[in-house]
């Protein structure tokens, strides 16, 4: 029997071999879909053994966890080591780490998981070494530093990329935006806003048959390609994560040559033997991250800039932030006091639903002394800020 890899290539060959035209389009968005179909089949734990963290998945400690992922011997546990003071066991030969090591970063006032993992080889997604357990790690970052070796064949990125788009992962990259609106009658109607240059109705048709989803309304707002589409459809499956390229070992290269590496996007050069510009690639980990610092300020004082309440941008309303300190707090509630970029106003009052932007003052345990006073008990028990952990 055809192995769920053979058929892969069977699809893969067949799609290599056909041209893209008007006749062929139909048949080919087909051959898509049923190589995204088999692609998930590979990834899900039940097939075939190897999906998913088991063994390698780690305990997520604050705000928000960054995996390392690179070919073995870039520099990896260097890095940690360097980043967290957290030690790695760092070595010249090829699969030194052979399983998750965290350690931590506080930044801003904010603590960052770091993951170190083993490293990965071509083949990684279809099963060769540990990989897969390593890419459904960093599946579930919010961050990866895909680390290179600057003395390697740059090449090397591309191939990294293509172990973790073949996973699932979305890099750098915004979800489509199509909606597709499942119906029980009426079959398929696609409207589009933008221009479509890369796929014409019959592909998308095909697909939509190839899923067995025979009504539906579909509202396309860019120019999508098929595997756009496909993303959509299997949205379950996908993760869209921020990737910063650590290139790592340019104190083995010339002046000129690092020049080249600056241009590449995404990318930050670094040395993590001799901690040559880490601080770079920390403040665009800040960036990427979009985290939002919230102080909280009791009424009549200063606010207290020393133990921000650290939220994600895609939870930071005033109910993630009172949740981050309390659950009991979202009962008692009735409107915060903000200060900041998120209000018109100096102070305003708003209510649970208002989204908080980074550095706001909140004021809002202040107008509760209980729960001013549940804080400093839970300051006092913790010795650390509170931060959320929500995706
Ligand atoms: N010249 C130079 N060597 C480095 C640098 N960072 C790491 N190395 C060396 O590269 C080798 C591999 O480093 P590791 O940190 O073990 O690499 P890794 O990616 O964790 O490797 P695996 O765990 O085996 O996948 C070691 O000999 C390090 O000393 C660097 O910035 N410059
Ligand atoms: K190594
Ligand atoms: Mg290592």
């Amino acid at each position: 029997m055809a192995t769920t890899v053979d058929k892969i290539k069977e699809i893969e060959s067949e799609m290599a071999r056909t041209q893209k035209n008007k006749a062929t389009s139909f048949h080919l968005g087909q051959l898509k879909a049923k190589l995204a179909k088999l692609k998930r089949e590979l990834l899900t734990p039940s097939s075939s053994g190897g999906g998913g963290g088991a063994g390698f998945d780690v305990a997520r400690t604050g705000v928000a966890s960054v995996g390392f992922i690179g070919f073995p011997s870039v520099g990896k546990s260097t890095l940690m080591s360097r980043l967290t003071g957290q030690h790695s066991e760092a070595a010249a030969y090829e699969f030194t780490t052979l399983t998750t090591v965290p350690g931590q970063v506080v930044y801003n006032g904010a603590k960052i998981q770091m993951l170190d993992l083993p490293g990965i080889i071509q083949g990684a997604k279809d099963g060769k070494g540990r990989g897969r357990q390593v890419i459904a790690v960093a599946k579930t970052c919010h961050l990866i530093f895909i680390v290179l070796d600057v003395n390697k064949a740059l090449t090397d990125k591309r191939v990294i990329e293509t172990e973790l788009e073949g996973f699932g992962i979305r890099i750098n990259k915004e979800p489509p935006n199509i909606k597709i609106t499942k119906k029980d009658k009426g079959g398929i109607s696609i409207t589009s806003t933008a221009n479509l240059t890369h796929i014409d109705h019959d592909e998308i048709k095909a697909v939509m048959n190839e899923y067995r989803i025979a009504s539906a309304d579909i509202a396309i707002r860019c120019d999508a390609t098929v595997d756009d589409l496909i993303d959509v459809i299997e949205a379950k499956n996908r993760s869209y994560i921020p990737v910063i390229y650590a290139l790592n070992k340019i104190d083995a290269i010339s002046i000129e040559e690092l020049d080249i590496l600056y241009r590449i996007p995404h990318a930050c050069p670094i040395s993590s033997e001799h901690g040559w510009n880490v601080d770079e690639l920390m403040e665009q980990m800040w960036d990427k991250l979009n985290l939002r610092r919230v102080y909280t300020k009791p009424k009549g004082k200063l606010p207290d800039y020393s133990e921000p309440v650290v939220l994600r941008a895609t939870a930071c309303t005033v109910e993630d932030f009172c949740n981050a300190i309390h659950k009991t707090i979202v009962e008692q509630f009735r409107t915060a006091i903000v200060y900041g970029k998120s209000v018109k106003h100096q102070p305003q009052k708003v209510g649970l639903s208002h989204e908080l932007a980074d550095e706001d003052i909140s004021e809002s345990l202040a107008s509760f002394p209980r729960i001013h006073k549940l804080r400093i008990y839970w300051s006092i028990l913790t010795h650390e800020p509170v931060t959320i952990i929500k995706r």
